[in-house]
């Protein structure tokens, strides 16, 4: 039995966090084991309340499971403090597992889910341990200092992430505008692609990150390429936003049933062309 750990904050109301990772990891048929960096009183309104692990035990959860458990691929997502960060990236100082970091910072709601002065921390320490580091538009700008307006924009910020250590960076096109998702992904070697499928228009979308990168860490933790578990993921997520459970008010969670059940049928088109002349309406997509 192939595991995977996550280390995030957990989300009461069940679509985003520890336990869309859970779900995921379940879905696809992996074992899931979990370090718990906070706890959230949430719903899909919005985050209420906020209740920070001492990053001691989040560290002593880490290590509990993995002199235990041979666990093949780690993700992180919510980490909320530079001590909780520094406590992770301490764990897994000799551990060899692929680590997928979704630097996790503002819910869909508006609260901060990582304190501004970790930023430096995020950067400085577990960046350059990471194999795939998945920032949506904002994210990707506040760690890599530059502003994305066009294309040439995403790869300056994805060329200043990649210099800080991470062998792979995935920029989310989730907060653009236009007709397609579209996310690209660039690799320490030079080598590109992006990956786009249809947008759908729905509200229905969250956990939309952390449901991405838990699926790549799934599909890591079976053995797959790095370029056919960030394709795999993409349809995981694509179809579970397509296929809505309709739950709650606010941002609904999406569906995390959908990928087994339409045994991952989805169309995802791949390009390795750099100016995007593939991917017309690209350029003229907008920043929310
Ligand atoms: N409305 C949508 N239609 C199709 N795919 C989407 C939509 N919104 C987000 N995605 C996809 O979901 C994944 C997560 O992206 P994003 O929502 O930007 O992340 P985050 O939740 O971290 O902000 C990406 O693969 C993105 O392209
Ligand atoms: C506990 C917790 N972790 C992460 C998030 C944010 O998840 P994300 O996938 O980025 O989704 P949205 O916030 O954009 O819906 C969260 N809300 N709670």
């Amino acid at each position: 039995m192939n595991i995977a750990m996550t280390i995030a904050g957990s989300d009461s109301g069940g679509g985003a966090g520890i336990q869309a990772d859970l779900k995921t990891f379940q879905e696809l048929g992996v074992f899931g084991t979990s370090a718990i960096t906070a706890l959230t009183a949430q719903n899909t309104l919005g985050v209420e309340g906020i209740f920070s692990a001492d990053p001691s035990f989040v560290q002593q959860q880490i290590e509990v499971v993995m002199k235990d458990m041979p666990v093949k691929a780690v993700k992180t997502g919510m980490l909320f403090s530079a001590e909780i960060i520094e406590a992770v990236t301490h764990s897994l100082r000799d551990k060899e597992t692929q680590l997928v970091v979704d630097p996790v910072m503002i819910a869909k709601g508006g609260a901060s889910l990582l304190q501004h002065e970790a930023v430096t921390a995020l950067k400085k320490t577990l960046l350059p341990r990471a194999t795939v580091l998945t920032p949506n538009i904002p994210e990707a700008e506040v760690i890599s200092g530059i502003e994305i307006k066009s294309p040439k924009d995403l790869e300056k910020a994805a060329n200043a992430m990649l210099a800080m250590g991470v062998s792979c960076v995935i920029i989310k096109g989730g907060h653009l505008e236009g007709k397609d998702a579209v996310d690209t992904v660039y690799f320490q070697d030079g080598s590109f692609f992006s990956m786009q499928t249809k947008r759908i228009s729905t509200v229905q979308t969250h956990g939309t990150g952390c449901t991405f990168s838990a699926a790549l860490t799934a599909f890591l933790a079976q053995g797959f390429s790095l370029k056919s578990a960030i394709i795999e993921a993409k349809k995981f997520v694509h179809l579970a936003i397509q296929h809505p459970l309709n739950i709650g008010n606010g941002h609904g969670p999406t569906n995390h049933f959908a990928y087994k059940k339409l045994s991952g049928n989805c169309e995802v088109t791949i390009s390795e062309e750099r100016e995007f002349s593939s991917l017309s309406d690209y350029g003229h997509a907008k920043l929310h």
